[in-house]
């Protein structure tokens, strides 16, 4: 298995080019099932998530054709037609985006069995919201030896289905579903990241009719079938914060290019607070400290436009290093603190009690090294290890690159003394 080895103490400097949004391409993907015309997707990143949410669509049927490279990566998604309305065990535990097929399937086929994701290192993650939305749209479902059976002989009918809970993979296949239902769908309390309303904005460009996007309620006026479109997926906001975090923790500046800085407004506010200076340019934004050492922040993670919590390792990562104290609490996963243990191996200072961390900022991290049993724990050992003394290795690389387009390559070029090593 690779690992990655960074030596710490080096200044982040440059510009780095952002990709596309792991979690915009993956809905993005499913949403081709909706349609048997061609749907085209630019800005596409190459990671392992979309090369699974890949192979599991043409396993339903759908021809996959990806030309180019890097921002000018496009994938051709067709699905002439569903061969296969199941998505088995063994794709779906590699990726819980794979439940997103479940609503496309049910729309166009009215038929659809789709393995239970189960849950994964950040917690239980239940998908019973994605059930109750669908049933709302008149399916009917039954959950069969590990398998959420879901059909619709007459087809799925417009309702109004109000989110007990903010949910964004939820709001997406409901959304999907309802574009092809009969009359009309209101979703009350939908999710309202940016990744959902790039979804909502494709699926009108292939002749969806929804209303209030970017709002918490969606409006959806069913049709009876959708048609291609050509769409540029938006760009990966935790991707842009990774690195912006990276560059105030080194003391260094970043570029970060293909980004509205609006989309990373919660964390760019808070990095302001803590002592980061940010000026907006035409395609980006340029991040550096203003002076000095940055300062410890409350942070609490919540649904968009509150703080993400796909950036909550990683401003942790900074918080062990920046002046004072800071209380971070994670309000969307019930276990998303893994990473504490090996940054405390590191010697950053973090005391854990329920929901909340409570960090007390180190003069100095020791490298060392660290495993992660997700994504973004991952990556706040990377960042980490930029500004610990002496060498960090980061295992268990897969996770990475789930998410993270070519990352080691994008640090080192701006500085970074970070390697890939081959595993045997
Ligand atoms: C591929 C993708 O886009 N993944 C993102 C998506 O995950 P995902 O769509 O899985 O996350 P959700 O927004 O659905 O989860 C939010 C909360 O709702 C709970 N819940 C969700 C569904 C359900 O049926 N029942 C239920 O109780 C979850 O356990 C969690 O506590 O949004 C998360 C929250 O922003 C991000 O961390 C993930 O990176
Ligand atoms: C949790 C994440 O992804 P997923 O929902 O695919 O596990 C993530 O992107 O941080």
């Amino acid at each position: 298995m690779d690992r990655i080895r960074i030596r710490g103490g080096r200044p982040l400097q440059g510009r780095i080019q952002i990709s596309g949004a792991k979690n915009a391409a993956l809905p993005l993907m499913a949403a081709s099932l909706l349609t048997d015309k061609t749907l085209s997707l630019s800005n596409l990143p190459a990671l392992a998530d979309i090369a699974t949410m890949g192979k599991l669509l043409e396993q339903h049927g759908v021809d996959l054709r990806i030309e180019g490279e890097n921002a000018a990566r496009k994938g051709h998604l067709t699905a002439a037609r569903i061969t296969n309305t199941t998505a088995p065990y063994d794709l779906v535990r590699k990726m819980r985006a794979s439940v997103l097929v479940l609503g496309p399937i049910l729309a166009r086929c009215g038929e659809a069995r789709v393995s239970l994701p189960g849950g994964c290192a950040i917690g239980n993650r239940p998908v019973d919201l994605h059930v109750k939305g669908l049933t709302a749209l008149g399916a009917e479902i039954s959950l069969e030896e590990g398998y959420i059976h879901a059909t619709a002989p007459k087809g799925l009918k417009g309702n109004r289905f109000v989110f007990p809970q903010v949910s964004v993979g939820a709001t997406e296949n409901i959304l999907m579903a309802a574009c092809l239902a009969e009359g009309e769908t209101t979703l009350v309390n939908a999710a309202r990241e940016p990744e959902v309303n790039d979804l909502a904005h494709c699926l009108n460009a292939m002749g969806a009719k929804i209303e209030g996007i970017g709002t918490d309620t969606l409006k959806i006026q069913g049709v009876a079938a959708l048609h291609g479109a050509e769409h540029r997926v938006v760009a990966d906001r935790i991707e842009a914060g990774t690195f912006a975090i990276g560059a105030v923790m080194t003391d260094g500046e970043l570029e970060l290019t293909g980004i509205c800085p609006t989309l990373l407004e919660s964390l760019l506010k808070l990095l302001g607070e803590g002592g980061a200076k940010i000026e907006p340019m035409q395609d980006g934004f340029r991040i550096r400290r203003a002076n000095g050492s940055m300062d410890g922040v409350d942070v609490m993670t919540e649904p968009y436009p509150g703080f993400p919590t796909d950036l909550q390792a990683q401003i942790m990562a900074l918080m062990t290093v920046s002046k004072g104290a800071a209380m971070i609490t994670e309000t969307i996963f019930e276990n998303r603190f893994m990473h504490v243990p090996e940054l405390c191996r590191m010697g950053a200072n973090i005391n854990v009690h329920h929901s909340s961390a409570m960090i007390r900022g180190v003069e100095k991290l020791r490298g060392a090294p660290v495993m992660a049993t997700d994504l973004r724990a991952s990556v706040s050992m990377v960042l980490a290890g930029l500004v610990a003394d002496g060498e960090t290795i980061v295992n268990r690389v897969y996770h990475l690159d789930r998410g993270y387009e070519r990352l080691e390559e994008k640090l080192a070029a701006c500085g970074a003394d970070i390697a890939r090593i081959a595993g045997e």
